[in-house]
């Protein structure tokens, strides 16, 4: 017999467990049910793990002083040993600091290469000493922020994620159940059209997002699933609602690890084992049910009605409120850790970090984890798929486009109504307001395409930093359907301002000239956007992004051939002449302008004036139509593959010793 109870929201049975299966708010669990028998169908050969941590300690090198010359190192974990197997959950708990995240990326074979952690220890998968490669196609991480793009459906990003990894050999109808299944496992049944969305922008609420994400690391079927704090930011009932999730994920024969900060005490009871970390070291490991009886035989008695995972935080947290405080609690703590180390030494301490014997035994066959290769997809493949979620996200991106496109007219509009018929009226008198004008626009453009990109894209790099991490695809593939995708945007804009704002102006009367000019428009917007790429791809955050690239900006306007006539350019500053794009696009523009011009002086019937000297006065006769064009074409090539390479350059790399 079974009986609801309204304390926990779970459906007890006759001996006292809890059936996770059961959620009285989701509909959607019958379906899951339903769905049990195909889902074990649908299985990839998911090998059952055991996944054993011994003496796993993490320092932290730190340089100070002047020079960074002084050495400074900081224990952030200390000795950690325990195991996790398939059909758990396994909860890392602690206070803020403890170093929960930084054991779960050592577990996880995340822990970044080129930061200031060493690592020591062993981590073996069933009793092997584990393997990057194989490790890596076994496991799946959640990271704690969920980056994602707005504009794609549930089903569409579970759908690219399942089709990028899947191996080649399944086929489509397959891949199609097996999505179906994750989105069904997961509960996301009922909003599988609905948008992902952002902070910005309205789409599925925070526990569905958090599901997303999980989904779309599920899709490969990973035996060992990592999630790093999932349950923060949401709100209980959906925090409830992911952890359940989770415990299903688990009996369906996955080790499940996470971190939790403070968890409510429904959530605390659905955990198998429980870790809590405090300052780096373990003070308990073992079933997260025995945690109480543990402590209270240590003399600390969990009050009635209390949640146990407040309490456990309270006891195992530093208090640095006062002097005495500290005193106190670091001597509570230090208390902790010599009776957990004792524990350790007794039979049902070394039972406890021992792994499961029975998937000791099952070694994981390589076939088990080659069969899902570095990459599913040959290289075009991969790129179409790559080139058809891009197209669709600047299909619905129709806000920024909208707006970009906007504020293209109301400069052409506003620009050529300040200088309407300028260019027509061209004379000896006038023709510096026309180098100006050229300018100015220059100017414009790459304000527009640098601050266009510069605040757009730091999102977007972030989520294919999480991509890449999760070997879905090649960077260039990426970048190459990206590239193709946008290029034709900018042109339509380039154009929109060009046909607007050539003629009101009046610029040289010829289809030639407009045709040219517009080449020079459009090739400035894609060096400004590739100087916005690189700059972005390779700083840290988007607000150091945004610091550094006025600096190119300001430096190649500076040099640009306006401001400063070669002359007036210090010698020792001459090369940044020649670094500024904006030189070669003022150089083309005023060329295309001004080359074997004659004009008239105002009053006159003769022809006084030659373009070609407009040219030499301006100093812009360093290179030719053709030179400038040429240039312009190579610094924003340096600039569009330098975005390449920085963005695969930043890509994560992960520390493989361990
Ligand atoms: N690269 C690093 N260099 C120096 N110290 C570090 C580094 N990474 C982490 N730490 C320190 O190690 C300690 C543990 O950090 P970690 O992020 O693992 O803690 P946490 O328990 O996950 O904290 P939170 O719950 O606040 O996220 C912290 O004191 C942190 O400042």
């Amino acid at each position: 017999m079974a009986a609801f109870d309204p304390f926990s929201d779970q459906l007890v049975v006759e001996d006292g467990e809890i059936d996770y299966s059961f959620d009285p708010f989701s509909a959607l669990d019958v379906e899951f049910r339903d769905k049990e028998k195909e889902l074990s169908l649908l299985k990839l050969h998911r090998p059952k793990v055991s996944l054993k941590f011994e003496d796993l300690s993490v320092t932290a090198v730190q340089k100070n002083g002047c020079f960074r010359k002084q050495q400074q190192q900081k224990q952030i974990l200390k000795n950690i040993s325990a195991v996790v197997n398939s059909g758990q959950l396994l909860a890392i708990m602690g206070p803020s600091g403890s170093g929960k995240t930084t054991l779960l990326n050592l577990l996880a074979g995340r822990l970044s290469a080129s930061s200031n952690l060493v690592g020591s220890g062993r981590i073996t998968v069933n009793g092997k000493r584990r393997d990057p490669g194989s490790f890596k196609k076994l496991s799946a991480y959640v990271m704690q922020d969920d980056h994602m793009f707005a504009d794609l459906t549930v089903l569409e990003q579970i759908s690219i994620s399942a089709k990028l990894r899947l191996p080649n050999n399944i086929s489509k109808e397959e891949k199609e159940r097996r999505i179906e299944a994750v989105i069904s496992e997961l509960g996301l049944s009922g909003v599988k059209n609905s948008f992902i969305g952002s902070e910005t922008k309205r789409g599925v609420s925070g526990g569905e997002r958090k599901r997303v994400s999980i989904g779309t690391e599920l899709v490969t079927d990973p035996s060992l699933l990592f999630l790093d704090e999932p349950t923060s930011g949401l709100d209980a009932f959906n925090a409830h609602n992911v952890v359940q999730t989770l415990v299903r994920l688990a009996r369906n024969g996955r080790a499940v690890v996470m971190t939790v900060h403070q968890p409510r005490s429904n959530i605390f009871s659905l955990f198998d084992m429980l870790l809590l970390l405090s300052e780096g070291q373990i003070v308990y490991f073992g079933p997260a049910k025995d945690a109480l009886s543990y402590f209270s035989a240590l003399g600390y008695n969990c009050p009635d009605h209390f949640n146990p995972a407040d309490y456990f935080l309270d006891l195992i947290s530093v208090d640095v409120r006062s002097s005495q405080l500290e005193r106190n609690s670091r001597g509570r703590v230090a208390y902790l850790h010599r009776a957990y180390n004792e524990f350790l030494l007794s039979t049902e301490g070394k039972m406890l970090t021992q792994a499961e014997a029975a998937i000791e035994e099952e070694s994981i066959q390589e076939t088990d984890v080659t069969k899902i290769s570095k990459y599913a997809y040959p290289y075009w493949k991969e790129f179409l798929l790559l080139l058809s979620r891009a197209w669709k996200l600047l299909v619905r991106e129709r806000g920024v486009t909208l707006i970009r496109a906007a504020q293209t007219m109301i400069f052409a509009v506003l620009l050529g109504l300040i200088w309407l018929n300028k260019g027509r009226n061209v004379s000896s008198t006038n023709y510096i307001d026309i180098e100006g004008i050229l300018f100015f626009i220059l100017i414009n453009q790459s304000f527009i395409s640098i601050f266009g990109t510069v605040f757009t894209f730091p999102l977007e790099r972030s989520i294919v930093l999480r991509e890449r991490a999760s070997g879905m695809y090649r960077v260039s593939a990426y970048y190459l359907s990206k590239t193709l995708v946008e290029v034709p945007r900018s042109i339509l804009f380039s154009l929109f301002f060009c046909v607007v704002l050539y003629w009101m102006v009046g610029l040289r009367d010829s289809a030639r000239s407009f045709f040219l000019f517009l080449v020079v428009i459009f090739l400035t917007s894609l060096t400004a956007e590739g100087i916005a790429l690189t700059v972005s791809a390779g700083a840290p955050t988007p607000q150091i992004a945004s610091a550094i690239i006025p600096l190119f900006l300001v430096v190649s306007i500076l040099f640009g051939g306006f401001f400063l006539s070669n002359a007036q350019i210090p010698n020792y500053f001459v090369w940044l002449k020649y670094m500024s794009f904006v030189k070669y696009s003022f150089g083309a523009l005023m060329h295309i302008q001004f080359d074997n011009c004659q004009f008239q002086i105002p009053a006159s019937d003769c022809v006084v004036c030659d373009g070609n000297e407009v040219l030499k006065t301006s100093g812009t006769t360093d290179f030719s139509l053709g030179g400038n064009i040429g240039l312009l074409i190579t610094i924003m090539m340096i600039f569009r593959i330098s975005a390449y390479v920085v963005l695969r350059i930043r890509g994560p790399r992960y520390d493989k010793n361990l």
